[in-house]
């Protein structure tokens, strides 16, 4: 990973004025206050956003859609070996600027998206995966999601209790209701962390600070290193064969737009890659298999940035990092080794997959802005039926509902990586 991330907007106006930093300012979110003149005073009218003029954020379309491409962007063929598990309409794309970059414009169902939607709010942030909150609530907080739901608090008393049951890393856990449903899918119920009164936080602000969480071994941004030796579970095995999948699909389809000379290239023979957990190959070159063992989960709300940097606290920095991003819009910047690079801004929607491989793996990336003015794809709306009507669906449309809603204006991005 890298080191951590703000997520305000920088406070460093006086930051280097390089290249990647100025397309970061060109879209970062910035309010501004209007005035207005009475009696020949100039008065605050409120605050509004700037407008930000997103014509250059190259946006290859919605799903199924066609549309002409700017030079130096390749689409590749489908028939290279867009995986089953992809939609038929999914489109992957390579950059003549970005040899390794690869684009999977929806690539996830919308089926899987609610699915990784509603683990994210639920497993994923909960123990023992760590979060932006296992500083201040070193056992974690299990049933945070629920308990938001419920307009719940936290009980200093029940979260002691928890840290002293679990050693703090907290395995045997509690939700509000103790009740395990789609909306809460933490094991293990005892004690309530959360209740209805008290003068501890709202479950909803706690909810808010929630920026990051780790799956696999946690990564620690001050040592700057992943600690294997922390209790965790595996990396969810779905995660896992995604994202080898997607660098499957990268390396077969780089390697062959190289070969033909056009767009792609950077990435070694990729087509080795870790099935059944077993690693193929020799360890350290890029002969050796791509095996993913941690994600690194982003929460984005308004205003929220990623600032420009490398992921490179992996062993293996030959091997792709596979991206995948849920819920808002955003704008993605894309550069070079260094910031000096202008970047290219990609426009990422919900189901979009991005692949690092080869050289763009060392390259300067970055979230300047999450747009969460604009309309959600209808499988991820609350009012949003993808698929048939049966009972099952509207069972599945009503639990993913609140997701839904809690979406409008939030990005949530997985980041899969092999660290080996
Ligand atoms: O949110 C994104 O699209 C990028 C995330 C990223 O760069 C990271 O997690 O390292
Ligand atoms: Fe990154």
């Amino acid at each position: 990973m890298y080191a951590e991330h703000e997520q305000e907007a920088p406070a460093r106006s006086e930051a280097a004025p390089t290249a990647f930093r100025a397309a970061e300012k060109l879209y970062q979110l910035r309010r501004e206050q209007i005035f207005r003149q009475r009696k020949g005073k100039r008065v605050s009218k409120g605050v509004t956003v700037r407008a930000t003029d997103l014509t250059s954020v190259l946006d290859l379309g919605l799903a199924g859609e066609e549309r002409p491409l700017p030079l130096g962007v390749a689409r590749l063929p489908a028939q290279l070996g867009v995986p089953s598990c992809m939609p038929p309409s999914a489109a992957a794309y390579a950059f003549d600027a970005h040899p390794g970059l690869l684009l999977v414009r929806g690539a996830l169902p919308p089926g899987l998206q609610r699915q990784l939607v509603m683990e994210a709010f639920t497993r994923f942030c909960e123990p023992p995966n760590h979060t932006t909150l296992t500083r201040t609530h070193p056992a974690g907080l299990p049933g945070i999601w629920a308990a938001t739901q419920q307009g719940l608090r936290l009980q200093p008393a029940g979260q002691a209790a928890c840290e002293a049951a679990s050693g703090a890393t907290g395995t045997d856990v509690s939700t509000p209701d103790g009740a395990p449903s789609d909306g809460s899918a933490s094991s293990g119920r005892t004690t309530s962390i959360w209740g209805a009164g008290g003068g501890g936080p709202t479950a909803d602000s706690l909810l808010r600070k929630l920026r990051w969480a780790t799956l696999g071994p946690p990564y620690d941004w001050t040592q700057r290193r992943y600690l294997r030796e922390a209790v965790h579970d595996p990396l969810p095995p779905q995660l896992r064969s995604l994202a080898t999948e997607l660098a499957g699909l990268a390396a077969s389809l780089l390697g062959a737009a190289a070969a033909a000379g056009s767009g792609g290239g950077g990435v070694a023979d990729g087509a080795a890659s870790c099935r059944n957990g077993a690693a193929e190959g020799s360890l350290g070159g890029a002969s050796q298999a791509f095996c993913p063992d941690a994600a690194l989960v982003n929460f984005y709300y308004e205003g929220d940035t990623l600032n420009g940097h490398v992921d490179d606290a992996e062993n293996s920095l030959g091997q792709p990092l596979v991206s995948l991003s849920l819920g808002c819009d955003a704008v993605f910047l894309i550069g070079g080794h260094t910031r000096d690079v202008p970047p290219t801004p990609l426009l990422l929607r919900s189901g979009d997959a991005v692949v690092l491989a080869g050289d763009a793996r060392r390259c300067y990336h970055g979230v300047p802005r999450v747009l969460t003015d604009r309309p959600l794809p209808a499988a991820l709306r609350a009012d949003g039926r993808e698929g048939g009507s049966s009972s099952s669906d509207a069972g599945n449309a009503a639990a993913f509902a609140p997701f839904a809603r809690h979406l409008q204006h939030c990005r949530i991005n997985i980041s899969v990586r092999d660290t080996r």
